[in-house]
């Protein structure tokens, strides 16, 4: 196996003291693309955000490429997509202006240069967007919008990414657009660790899924079928900030 460029060990957690991740071990290899699935309130984002630092830790350990989380500086190197929730929530930006706030971390005392430039350029082609530069992210649809933040993590060039549910709420166009976006990633080389409802258009580039229940890891090994529990009625995915009585998210070809 290559080197580790995520690791969890027995790692604990707490929300309004309530344990939502109750020991979770986690190991991700350079170059390996892991689905970490399961139910509503499993604690899939807990953990995703846990390992970027944004939920405290009770107890056990994170490294990030060997360095445990806390002495851990080179965030350039990580590139995080959050779970979207709005379209985009009165964001008063550009296109141009999100994206470029990726590549932030790349620049020295913040001055774009030319290859930062080039760099915001190659992302937002990546995703099919250069042509929308200049518009308001207001202006975009979900799946547009989510193709921003997803060239936004790509501006700095990563060699981690983690997305957060990168398919929901995301029209079969962007889909495409996403899934080959990630595809030409991992051809690269990056290393992905995706949480995932269900694994449908990105289910080729899985090498393996994690699937936690109630804060713990029930699977760690080969991804499910396409047909497989998460596919089955009764596991539709009702997002947790929809508003009460919402239709369950349908992140596509499977469901
Ligand atoms: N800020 C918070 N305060 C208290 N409880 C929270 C908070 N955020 C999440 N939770 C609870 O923690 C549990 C795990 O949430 P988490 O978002 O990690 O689950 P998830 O597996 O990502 O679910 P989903 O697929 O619905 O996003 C849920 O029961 C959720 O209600």
């Amino acid at each position: 196996m290559t080197e580790p460029v995520i690791t969890l060990r027995g790692v604990r957690a707490e929300l309004g003291s309530r344990p939502v991740l109750r020991g979770i071990d986690l190991t991700v290899h350079r170059g390996e693309v892991v689905a970490l699935l399961g139910a509503n309130g499993s604690g899939k984002s807990t953990a995703v955000r846990s390992i970027i630092g944004q939920v405290p830790v009770l107890s056990g350990e994170i490294e990030l490429f060997g360095t445990p989380r806390r002495r851990f500086r080179d965030w350039a190197r990580v590139g995080y997509v959050p779970q979207r929730t709005t379209a985009a929530g009165g964001v008063p930006a550009t296109v141009g202006e999100v994206v470029a706030s990726g590549r932030l971390a790349r620049t020295r005392f913040g001055l774009f240069r030319s290859a930062d430039r080039a760099a915001v350029r190659r992302a937002l082609e990546q995703v099919g967007m250069a042509d929308r530069v200049k518009d308001p992210v207001d202006a975009l649809s979900g799946g547009q919008h989510q193709r921003v933040l997803i060239a936004r993590a790509l501006a700095a060039a990563p060699e981690l990414l983690i997305m957060d549910e990168p398919m929901a709420g995301v029209d079969l166009a962007s889909q495409e657009v996403l899934a080959e976006t990630l595809r030409s990633q991992v051809a690269d080389g990056a290393t992905v660790l995706l949480v995932l409802h269900e694994l449908g258009p990105l289910e080729p580039l899985i090498d393996r899924a994690v699937v936690l229940r109630d804060g713990c890891v029930v699977h760690d090994g080969p991804p499910p079928k396409a047909v497989g529990q998460h596919a089955l009625p009764g596991h539709d995915h009702v997002h947790p900030h929809a508003p009460a009585g919402a239709e369950p998210i349908r992140t596509g070809l499977l469901s």
